[in-house]
């Protein structure tokens, strides 16, 4: 079975202390995961070793960064680079979520080497993709997140895409409690998963985890992640909340 994820995004919430409570309360659970599951928390840059710390001999758990840098090193005052991550141990990077394309000017191109670079320290790279309602009202959705896959990803090779996992999130569905149904979730999993066939094939295509994002709970995971091409969640709101995120991470196939 292709791995299965449940990502915590916890974007810029809450202090280092209530971080601390948050992961608390949900590692006293003790959930154990199969093999193919996993729970990744992206947590701000000044938590990232706190987490480490606290997830050291958990199975399957992972922390994650929310960005990197697009360029290697230098005189770039603010940023963090991916092999800064590497240092400490960072499985995960997020990159391009539809804020940071929206508030930080991120483009396609320069994701790809936000990839490249997360590929080249041996960071799983979380890509995020998706459309605003604009683009859906009118039925172009598939088209734009074919283009962002495209400019930002299928010049990778095989081994490199194998790598990598995908995170659909509809913009219009994120922090709006507007979530997509699962029938919609499906028909752009299927789609997105089409793409990375007709590009790659099918075997490659079919080890590729793609997760749901955009207003994901404890009442409606179950539902989006049986889905069959949903291979669990990318989680903002919730993921606040541990008796939610504790439910999500459950809810994994
Ligand atoms: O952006 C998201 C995760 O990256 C989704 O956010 P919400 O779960 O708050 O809608």
């Amino acid at each position: 079975m292709r791995q299965q994820i449940a990502a915590a995004n916890w974007k810029m919430n809450l202090t280092y202390q209530q971080g601390e409570q948050l992961l608390d309360a949900i590692l006293k659970e003790n959930i154990a995961l199969a093999d193919h599951q996993a729970a990744v928390f992206a947590v701000p840059f000044p938590y990232l070793m706190m987490a480490s710390q606290k997830l050291s001999g958990r199975t399957n758990y992972y922390v994650s960064a929310q960005n990197c840098s697009d360029v290697k090193a230098g005189a770039y005052t603010g940023e963090v680079s991916a092999e800064m991550l590497k240092s400490i141990n960072i499985g995960y990077c997020v990159l391009g979520h539809s804020e940071r394309r929206e508030y930080f000017s991120e483009r396609n191109q320069s994701l790809a080497q936000k990839v490249q670079l997360c590929l080249d320290n041996g960071i799983t790279p979380i890509f995020c993709c998706g459309e605003s309602l604009s683009i859906r009202e009118v039925g172009a959705q598939e088209g734009f997140v074919e283009t962002q896959l495209m400019e930002s990803l299928f010049h990778f090779s095989e081994a490199d895409i194998r790598k990598i996992v995908i995170a659909y999130e509809p913009i219009w569905a994120i922090g709006t409690g507007k979530t997509a149904t699962a029938a919609q979730a499906q028909e752009m999993h299927a789609h997105i998963r089409h793409l990375f066939a007709k590009k790659y094939n099918k075997a490659t295509a079919d080890h590729i985890p793609i997760l749901y994002g955009g207003s994901v709970k404890a009442a409606n995971a179950m539902e989006l992640f049986h889905s069959p091409d949903v291979d669990g969640g990318l989680v903002g709101g919730a993921s606040l909340v541990a008796t939610e995120f504790i439910s999500i991470i459950r809810a994994l196939k």
